[in-house]
């Protein structure tokens, strides 16, 4: 159980994943997590009932006393988010951001201290506890920073450490993965629908064939490649299928895009 209180800055769809899943896992109290949503009360006030957590009224309230101030509001206002908990930020407090494109060495300018800085890049499925994250750390980050960044992570999913100058790839396969993978139930979903499946029929059959193919991807030594051939029977459905995804260039499709994805990121960091 952790023990640390934490502060998430932003109260929107990832830091609510994050709680989520600490929460529900039962990794940390919900008295020890404090949320602060720039004007969205509301908001504030639907995940206090929601999971107990938090809410502070003021910056000042809600960074005085934070063991881990977890920074969650869109890359574009992390430069306002970082000049309001300035004033407040103690030197000892672990600064972890999960905000896409930006790196701690421009957090550091931003924050004109040396506080350790840690960057993570979860996904929505934090809140089930089956997060893929990617977590990097900054100069000022040491082993103790690293080690509880990893244990906070890790009760929400699987945790690869990873160079900083990797995070923007990261971003752009994992961070935005999920929706990647709604991008195909989507499609499957319509196709099903056309050919006259029910709604509930097709979802039943489509979220089963993907959890199985993802648990086969994760607990067999086969590629996918290998797991695809063994689906593929010579002369089959699936051959005729997937000759239909090859003729759409739907690879390539996927290559670009993650690549833009990824540059997206970069254009992120850059923005500020
Ligand atoms: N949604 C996702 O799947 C993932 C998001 N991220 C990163 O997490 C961050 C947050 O993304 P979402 O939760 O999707 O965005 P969101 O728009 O759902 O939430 C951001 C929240 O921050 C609040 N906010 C804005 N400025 C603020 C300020 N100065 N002080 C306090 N609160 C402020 C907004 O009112 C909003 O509620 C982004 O930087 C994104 O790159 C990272 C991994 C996955
Ligand atoms: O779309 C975004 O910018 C964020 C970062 C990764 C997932 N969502």
């Amino acid at each position: 159980m952790g023990t640390e209180k934490i502060t998430f800055i932003g109260a929107g769809s990832m830091a609510e994943a994050i709680m989520e899943g600490l929460i529900k896992k039962e990794k940390w109290q919900a008295d020890l997590i404090t949320i602060k949503n720039r004007s969205n009360t509301q908001r504030v006030d639907e995940l206090r009932v929601k999971y107990g957590v938090v809410p502070a009224s003021t910056i000042e309230e809600a960074v005085v006393g934070a063991d881990i101030i977890i920074l969650a509001v869109k890359p574009k206002d992390a430069h306002d988010a970082v000049n309001n908990i300035k004033p407040f930020v103690k030197s000892h407090q672990l600064i972890l951001s999960v905000m896409a494109g930006i790196s701690t060495e421009t957090l550091t300018d931003w924050l004109h201290l040396q506080n350790p800085i840690m960057r993570a890049m979860p996904n929505t499925s934090a809140s089930i506890g089956h997060s893929a994250t990617a977590l990097s750390s900054g100069k000022s980050a040491m082993r103790s920073h690293i080690e509880k960044s990893l244990e906070l992570f890790e009760t929400i999913g699987t945790v690869t450490l990873v160079p900083e100058e990797k995070l923007h790839i990261v971003t752009g396969l994992s961070g935005s993965g999920p929706a990647y993978v709604y991008y195909i139930a989507e499609a499957m979903q319509k196709a099903a629908e056309e050919l006259n499946l029910s709604e509930e029929e097709a979802k039943s059959l489509i979220s089963q064939t993907l959890l199985g193919a993802s648990l086969m991807l994760k607990q067999t030594t086969d590629s996918p490649i290998e797991l695809r051939r063994k689906v593929t029977s010579p002369g089959g459905t699936t051959e005729a299928g997937i000759g239909k995804l090859d003729q759409f260039g739907v690879q390539d499709a996927f290559l670009a895009c993650i690549k833009r994805a990824v540059k997206r990121s970069e254009e992120l960091g850059r923005m500020n």
